[in-house]
């Protein structure tokens, strides 16, 4: 990625899913730009889009209008550069929680002993010590989810889409998970879109949050954090003065998309 290249370049993105006969335009003109190092949130009503969008910039679907860039390079399928984080952890039952974790470079044949002590270090650091030899079933949600980001993480992705990754998880673990997960992408300097359906969540961890309107999906606003809320870290931003104002001018555009929705 050269210098000035930003993370990712959504331009007019439009999508329409097709079935037999019917047809249904879940995107419409999308378009913003992620600069390299920025952690952005998209939030917006359940059906507006959202994973439609991130699957169309993780090169998993091919959209029907509109160019996705990332690094400067156009996307034409899944690539090495974006890692994904979904809900559930998707960690193999029978590998251990060390396997587990290179399996990404596993399976482009790259792993090495260098690889390995790689993430148990990176588990240290997620606050998981001792588990490399265990298996999924013996830690919590919150372990697993933190391997999940261990395992995207050691593939070394420029870019890293996180698909509600915390909402299976209960309050506290979601907030303590959101510490750790913002920690480690700020060490790491990585790109982050995340998608989520919790408002605070979204202010706490991001530097922007992007509304998407009711479908068609549309950038409906594109709201950037105050450096006072940002610098406190997700666990503390929810006390800083200008929160709550913030969480009630996105809560604002959920009442009024809402209001348009509904019949006269
Ligand atoms: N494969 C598909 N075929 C047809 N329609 C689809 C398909 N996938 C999604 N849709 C529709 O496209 C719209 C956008 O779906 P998407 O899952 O991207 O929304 P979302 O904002 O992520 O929703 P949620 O917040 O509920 O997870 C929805 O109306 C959905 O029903």
């Amino acid at each position: 990625m050269r210098e000035r290249d930003p993370a990712v370049r959504v331009e007019h993105i439009s999508h329409v899913y097709v079935s037999g006969k019917s047809a249904f335009l879940a995107l419409e003109h999308v378009g913003f730009t992620l600069a390299a190092g920025q952690f952005a949130s998209l939030v917006g009503p359940s059906g507006c889009g959202k994973t439609t969008l991130l699957s169309i910039i993780a090169g998993l679907i091919e959209p029907t209008a509109g160019t996705v860039e990332i690094g400067g390079k156009r996307v034409t399928g899944p690539s090495r550069q974006v890692g994904y984080m979904l809900q559930s952890d998707y960690l193999f039952p029978w590998r251990t929680i060390l396997d587990n974790c290179v399996i990404g470079l596993e399976v482009s044949g790259r792993v090495t002993d260098a690889h390995r002590s790689e993430a148990v270090r990176l588990l240290g650091e997620m606050g998981l010590n001792d588990v490399a030899g265990k298996y999924p079933h013996q830690l919590s949600g919150g372990m697993r989810q933190r391997v999940a980001l261990v395992r995207t993480l050691m593939t070394s992705p420029e870019l890293l889409l996180l698909d509600e990754p915390f909402s299976a998880l209960d309050y506290q673990t979601k907030l303590t998970l959101e510490e750790q997960v913002s920690g480690t992408l700020k060490a790491w300097r990585k790109s982050a879109l995340l998608v989520t359906h919790d408002i605070a969540e979204a202010i706490a961890m991001s530097d922007r949050v992007i509304v998407l309107d009711r479908g068609p999906g549309r950038v409906r606003r594109d709201i950037a954090v105050p450096d006072s809320i940002r610098a406190a870290g997700p666990l503390k931003a929810r006390e800083m003065p200008g929160f709550h104002k913030l969480f009630n001018e996105i809560w604002n555009e959920f009442e009024e998309m809402e209001a348009k929705e509904e019949p006269s």
